[in-house]
């Protein structure tokens, strides 16, 4: 069987095609909605699934031997399972089936339960096991079925068999996720290890472990978070004044996101960046920089909802928590209130039993900053925080932007190692050579060492803020490996940029994705893209609006397509043609071209795409190009187009549109192609010939004959 899209499968099978999709999903085949194209080995494992619950015996299997034998292996796997029903409660039985390729920890559970309930009777027991089982494997990247069987010296069956009482139903060549590979080697007692293999373009590939003789104590890394208004800033802004200010002739003169204060001879870094973006953003490109979390509230507001936040953050990036209740100038101040509040969110203080440090402070009074720092250095000590400052440097971004005079600028944390001026660096998927370095307070420094902020200068591009750095030693390395990385991260965000398009259109309004759609409307006239436009506007899904963002009239053109990509907008052409650059365009920017002659399928086409109806079995393909070089007229036939093949080919059987100045006049069939005399199946570009159209006459020097097919699409 060849190909067939999901909502066919589902018709024939009598489900939804939702289900089939959610099948699919299950078992790691790629599929986005119902209007994807399935192939026979995918038709073959839902066969497996789909028939043998419904009992139905229509045969549509492709591959034959291989497939059936594990189509046997499941059926007889189902009885077993249905033979352990005392076990399993049919709703469990009925989400096991649903959800039948990850085992959720209940499924885990039960599929333990199962092993247990088989007694001394274990799977497989009636073929003899002909290898040693191994005491330990190992894995990278992903495993199929087979392939874990082969490691472990089992038959597939055997896995498929072990897999069913998980609640898993598979086939031999199905991928399984780590976890439900560990189940399987644990049921036969097999360690199991996956290997990551690091990319040439990971910075873990080249930082080695530091000796723990190596490793001194580092400054602590202060975040300081709490709820809008409770005086995260003034608390900053305090703690740079009395413990900065005071020290520093000619006070700060710099602003770079960080800053460091001594307090009894020990510093302190604090981030200058009030609020979550320190866990938040940075967290979320891999970086953790921060080591305490001030968490500051208002003596007289008490726990409001970004305090609650604050302290998710830091606990799941398991940061200890300093409490700074603030304002304690402030008439309404109740700060036990405060306390009682938090051993909710289980921060409870050491007077009450519990370990969490309370301090008491009024940020605009600067009261309480001096035990504050001296909490943090408690903790600190207590973290035995420590780094290595004899090696190449590594850290993370805190901050960047692009300067009119200084270039490309960036804020650094040193997290371990000694940053040095003219060190060759890696930041992010940027790259160079540490021009200038300035600490927080404006001066011009040589090296930095961990937990120190600095900003530098010298890079080929602006990094991000959570992007990591690396020095390395030779320039050269660091020059390949930011140029690698720049290029991986091109690729990446190329296969993310998905432009818009009519087949997934209904699957973007659904995850609430799409609120407008754009559309770029070209007409042969006025009238008609006016027509189509008013038609467009009033088409009703709830929630999407379409917005027609430009009208033209002639064909469709490179600087519509532009328009359209930039817009994200999908083009519709009324009567017209993309010429060949924006054909060229509309396939390189992945820009969705729909071409209609009549206007209502036009309409048609849009509301059944935003209801998720799209049913376009077919696309048209265009074949080739010819253009009219002289005409003949001869009566009984017409006229004869004596053209050349400027692109692709012309053949017999092929639609034929014919086009002047960038304007469908007609479109039908070719009544006959002829070279010199003879009727020909197909020319091919760069040959001449001759060509009449079936019921068109009105061909005309220089008119463009372009001939299309209609082809299946397979869009996955
Ligand atoms: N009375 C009193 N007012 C304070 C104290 N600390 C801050 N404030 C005031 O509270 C208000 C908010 O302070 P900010 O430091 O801007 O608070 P924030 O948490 O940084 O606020 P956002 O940056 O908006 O999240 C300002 O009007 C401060 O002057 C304090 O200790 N006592």
């Amino acid at each position: 069987m060849s190909k067939m899209r999901v909502y066919e499968y589902a018709k024939q099978n009598n489900t939804s095609s939702k289900d089939v999709v959610t099948f699919l999903k299950g078992i790691n085949v790629e599929v986005s909605n119902h209007m994807s194209t399935i192939s026979s080995d995918v038709i073959a494992k839902l066969d497996n699934h789909f028939k043998s619950d419904n009992k139905s015996q229509a045969s549509m299997k492709s591959d034959k031997s291989a497939e059936q034998r594990s189509d046997k292996t499941e059926h007889k796997g189902k009885k077993e399972n249905k033979g352990k029903s005392n076990h399993n409660s049919p709703q469990q039985n009925k989400k096991n089936h649903q959800n039948n390729n990850k085992p959720n920890k209940q499924q885990k559970f039960q599929g333990k339960k199962g092993k247990k309930g088989k007694g001394n009777k274990p799977v497989g027991n009636s073929q003899p096991v002909k290898k040693e089982t191994p005491k330990h494997i190992t894995y990278h990247n992903k495993l199929t079925v087979s392939e874990l069987a082969e490691k472990l010296n089992k038959e597939a069956s055997e896995i498929i068999k072990k897999l069913m009482f998980l609640g898993v139903m598979a086939t031999k060549n199905q991928d399984l996720d780590d976890d439900t590979i560990e189940l399987i080697c644990a049921e036969f007692d097999v360690e199991v290890e996956k290997e990551i293999i690091l990319e040439d373009t990971d910075f873990d590939k080249y930082i080695e472990e530091d000796k723990q003789e190596d490793l001194i104590e580092r400054p602590a890394v202060v975040t300081i978070m709490g709820h809008v208004d409770h005086g995260k800033t003034t608390l900053l802004d305090s703690i740079r004044h009395t413990k900065v200010t005071a020290g520093e002739a000619g006070g700060i003169t710099q602003h770079i996101g960080a800053y460091q204060v001594e307090n009894d001879g020990k510093k302190i870094t604090f981030l200058d960046t009030p609020g979550h973006a320190a866990f938040t953003s940075m967290r979320s490109r891999g970086a953790q920089v921060t080591d305490v979390a001030i968490l500051v509230v208002a003596a007289d507001d008490g726990v409001m909802p970004q305090t609650v936040e604050a302290i998710n953050h830091a606990k799941a990036a398991e940061v200890p928590i300093i409490v700074a209740v603030n304002k304690m100038d402030k008439e309404g101040a109740n700060p036990d209130r405060v306390m009682q509040e938090l051993t909710e969110y289980e921060l409870i203080p050491e007077d009450w039993g519990g370990d969490t440090i309370f301090v008491n402070l009024s940020a605009i009074k600067g009261e309480g900053i001096d035990e504050l720092l001296e909490m943090i250095v408690l903790v600190s000590e207590v973290e035995e925080l420590k780094a290595n400052p004899h090696t190449t440097a590594f850290g993370t971004v805190i901050d960047a932007q692009l300067d009119k005079g200084r270039g490309s600028v960036a804020t650094l944390l040193v997290q371990n190692g000694t940053l040095h001026v003219s060190d060759s660096i890696v930041v992010g998927n940027t790259h160079g050579r540490v021009r200038a370095m300035v600490n927080d307070l404006g001066k011009r420094v040589n090296n930095a060492g961990p937990s120190t902020p600095v900003e530098i200068t010298g890079l080929n591009d602006v990094p991000q803020a959570g992007d990591q750095f690396l020095v390395f030693k030779d320039e050269k390395k660091a020059r390949q490996i930011g140029e690698a990385r720049q290029q991986k991260q091109i690729q990446e965000n190329r296969g993310e940029q998905t432009k818009v398009s009519l087949d997934d259109l209904f699957e973007q309004i659904k995850q609430g994705d799409m609120k407008e759609i754009n559309i770029i409307i070209k007409a042969d006239v006025q009238g008609s893209a006016e027509a189509l436009a008013s038609s467009l506007r009033k088409i009703e899904v709830e929630g999407v609006n379409i917005k027609i963002i430009h009208t033209g009239v002639g064909a469709i053109t490179e600087s519509d397509i532009i328009l359209a990509a930039a817009s994200n907008a999908i083009v519709i052409g009324f009567n017209v043609r993309p010429d060949a650059n924006a054909k060229k365009a509309a396939e390189s920017e992945k820009v969705d071209v729909r071409l209609h002659r009549v206007i209502y399928k036009a309409i048609e086409e849009v509301e059944a795409a935003m209801k998720g109806l799209l049913d376009p079995e077919f696309e048209e393909k265009v074949i080739g190009q010819a253009e009219v070089r002289e005409t003949f007229k001869v009566s009984k036939i017409g006229t004869i187009a004596g053209s050349y093949v400027t692109d692709g080919k012309i053949t017999r059987d092929a639609g034929v549109r014919l086009i002047r100045n960038g304007v469908v006049l007609f479109e039908g069939e070719i009544a006959a192609l002829k070279r010199f005399k003879d009727d020909v199946k197909e020319v091919a570009q760069n040959y001449e010939c001759g060509v009449t159209i079936k019921n068109f006459n009105d061909i005309k020097e220089g008119d463009i004959i372009e001939a299309f097919v209609m082809e299946e699409i397979e869009r996955t």
